[in-house]
């Protein structure tokens, strides 16, 4: 089994402080942020602040050669996901492994086809963090990250499963290894696309869903869509994907609110290209009609450009 000694990150924001503090407790100087220009003057001057403890990780600019890690791990948005391939470069040696935690469907795909399949973990999360200027407070194991091969048997993990699997467990960072990965990167993309969306272009809460058939049709239309496209692409996803999420929706505090919704509601650029604009993209090439995620995708771009003052 490969020994993960040296990991860099890229990406400290919200996702990223769920590992940084105890990878970085473990593995010391060998745990790296990637990061340069103003972001790393920024990070070296004022740090982040978790559970009101502030960090200054070291940094490593994405210039450096000759120095790879044996885990290179992606938390960027998705709209800035081809820089961070480009700045890992040197980060990648013969075996290092990428896990990738962006929401979404294709960021796997689109890291395989720069530096090869083989280096890839499958991965999502299931955690909620809010940060804000550097700043964060959330109990680290009220969330888990998923991760795994595409297929995982529990006597058989490969080695680089193995490898992440033995690094969390040093840091007590909790995860769960699924048998289909791809099974449930589809089943968090098709509620964060009806529930992210649904909220960020009519400006409801998650509460909006446990009272509001308005907001429920719209979900519902829009999970339909993600569900038809997953079928025609092999993922088995459909009513009991729905019914889970249900009882989960039901349980989540009224006020609290997705990440799409809480970007529009700081002045920040959103996900929507990655969430409805992917729906809508697979649709085309699959014979799909995405009706609702195509009002989602006009929808909060006419909202991004009202806010960024375009019109
Ligand atoms: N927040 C959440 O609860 C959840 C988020 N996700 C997903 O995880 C992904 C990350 O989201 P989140 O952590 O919330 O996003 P954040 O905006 O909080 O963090 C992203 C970080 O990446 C940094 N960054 C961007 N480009 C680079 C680069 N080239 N080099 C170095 N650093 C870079 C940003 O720096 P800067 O601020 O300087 O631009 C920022 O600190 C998204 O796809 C999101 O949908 C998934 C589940 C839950
Ligand atoms: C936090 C969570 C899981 C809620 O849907 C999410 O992925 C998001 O808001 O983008």
């Amino acid at each position: 089994m490969k020994d993960i000694k040296k990991v860099t990150l890229i990406g400290l924001g919200a996702m990223g402080v769920f590992f940084a503090p105890r990878i970085s407790e473990k593995l010391g100087a060998d745990f790296r942020i990637l990061a340069d220009g103003a972001r790393k003057e920024r990070l070296e001057r004022k740090g982040v602040t978790v559970n009101t403890i502030n960090y200054r990780f070291p940094i490593i600019t994405p210039d450096v050669e000759a120095d790879p890690a044996d885990l290179v791990i992606i938390a960027v948005k998705g709209y800035d996901l081809e820089q961070a391939i480009r700045d890992i470069k040197n980060q990648v040696g013969k075996d290092t492994i990428i896990l990738s935690v962006l929401n979404g469907v294709e960021s796997e795909k689109q890291i395989a086809a720069v530096y090869g399949s083989e280096h890839l973990l499958y991965s999502y999360m299931r955690i909620s963090i809010v940060m804000k200027d550097g700043k964060t407070e959330f109990d680290p194991h009220k969330g888990l990250i998923h991760f795994g091969d595409l297929k995982n048997d529990p006597e058989h993990y490969s080695g680089n499963v193995l490898a992440v699997k033995s690094l969390f467990d040093l840091c007590g960072i909790d995860y769960k290894i699924d048998a289909d990965m791809l099974k449930g990167i589809w089943f968090k993309f098709m509620c964060n696309v009806a529930e992210n969306m649904t909220c960020a272009m009519f400006g409801v809460p998650f509460g909006a869903f446990q009272k509001n058939d308005d907001a429920n049709f719209f979900r519902h239309k829009a999970m339909w869509e993600v569900i038809r496209i997953a079928n025609k692409l092999g993922i088995d996803i459909g009513q009991n994907e729905i019914d889970r999420q249900e009882h989960t929706l039901g349980r989540l505090p009224y006020e609290n609110k997705p990440s799409t919704l809480q970007d529009l509601e700081v002045g920040k650029r959103t996900e929507v290209d990655m969430f409805a604009g992917t729906v809508v993209r697979l649709g085309k090439e699959l014979g799909v009609e995405t009706p609702v995620c195509e009002c989602f995708l006009h929808g909060i771009h006419l909202i991004e450009a009202r806010m960024f003052k375009e019109i």
